[in-house]
């Protein structure tokens, strides 16, 4: 694997899962990644991605340097061809370049503004790292996707399901923030290339990219949605067509028993963090239909998956 920014770098889905299944039974490669070094650099804030992925790299015998970029770093400028007399230190054509002197795989987080649908679109903080790195580049959540949350999600529902193709649901949830739109992204493409029976939940003005939804069905009656669902995964993010806004808040889509009720007694999944009570009510977060602390373990194994493909190029 050359970089894994988003979900077409996957080669083989069922063999990078069985590998990852693999890799949760027996540490098979401690060495492999002995004398290499991961360089984290984070736009935003992490608890999962940033220590798990840190985990696998060490547990592949790899060296792990972080930074918060906006606190520690250069500011650095994307934009080609810009006379820098303003906050920005540093041009990623130099930054990245600098950082493959140091680093054998450079990892990155940035989310989106959430004002501008094309610039966060183009993918700008991702793409300059691939333009300008001469080694392989590991996305940790960009503006449109978070691909190593989805094959985490992915492992997560081949180790728990009962039945051969289970129904998923995707519903939204509210949030008092505007969020992206980066996790049911990935998780949508992530569930179209698996063997489930896939729908999406959302109030009317939510409708996710319908570039990434193509066919997969979209109710905006949550409880029509969720009947004889196996797995809910629930998520909140800002609209898309009116870009980045946070229409509605109210509780009526909050998950809770009384919607777990109705479905084939799901099991309930969230990237996490989680805002308890209205994203997901504690009746489900603390009963045994939550998967979530499960959920989180499994980052460790898939970026353990991901990162010895990019070892081996
Ligand atoms: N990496 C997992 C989710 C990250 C982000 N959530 C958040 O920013 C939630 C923050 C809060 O609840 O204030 C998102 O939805 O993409
Ligand atoms: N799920 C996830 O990516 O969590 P963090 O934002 O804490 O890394």
């Amino acid at each position: 694997m050359k970089n894994y920014i988003d979900l077409f770098d996957i080669e083989d889905l069922p063999a990078l899962l069985q590998e990852a299944l693999q890799l949760k039974k027996i540490n098979s490669d401690p060495e492999l990644g002995k004398g290499k070094t991961l360089g984290m650099l984070f736009f935003n804030p992490s608890l999962r991605t940033r220590l798990s992925t840190e985990k696998a790299a060490k547990l592949l015998g790899m060296e792990v340097m972080v930074i918060n970029v906006n606190s520690d770093g250069w500011a650095l400028e994307f934009e080609d061809g810009q006379v820098m007399d303003s906050n920005k230190a540093e041009h990623i054509k130099e930054g990245a370049a600098v950082l493959s002197q140091y680093c054998d795989i450079i990892a990155v987080r940035a989310f989106p503004e959430l004002k501008d649908k094309e610039k966060d679109n183009a993918e700008m903080v991702m793409n300059g790292f691939k333009k300008y790195a001469s080694v392989p580049i590991l996305n940790m959540e960009s503006a449109t996707g978070h691909p190593l949350q989805a094959l985490t999600d992915a492992l997560t529902i081949t180790e728990l399901k009962n039945v051969k193709r289970p129904k998923v649901v995707l519903t939204w949830a509210p949030h008092p923030k505007a969020l992206p739109h980066a996790v049911p992204n990935s998780f949508v493409q992530m569930m179209q290339k698996m063997d489930v029976e896939l729908c999406i939940t959302n109030p009317e003005g939510y409708n996710l990219n319908s570039e990434i939804t193509k066919n997969t069905r979209v109710f905006h009656d949550q409880e029509e949605a969720l009947k004889n669902a196996d797995f809910v995964y629930v998520k909140n993010w800002s609209s898309y067509e009116n870009y980045g806004e946070a229409l509605k808040t109210d509780g009526d889509w909050t998950f809770n028993q009384e919607k777990l009720r109705v479905t084939n007694n799901a099991k309930v999944m969230h990237c996490l963090p989680v805002r308890r009570n209205v994203v997901i009510a504690d009746d489900v977060l603390d009963s045994e239909n939550s998967v979530v602390i499960h959920q989180a373990n499994n980052r460790t194994f898939a970026a353990q998956a991901v990162l010895k493909k990019l070892l081996q190029g």
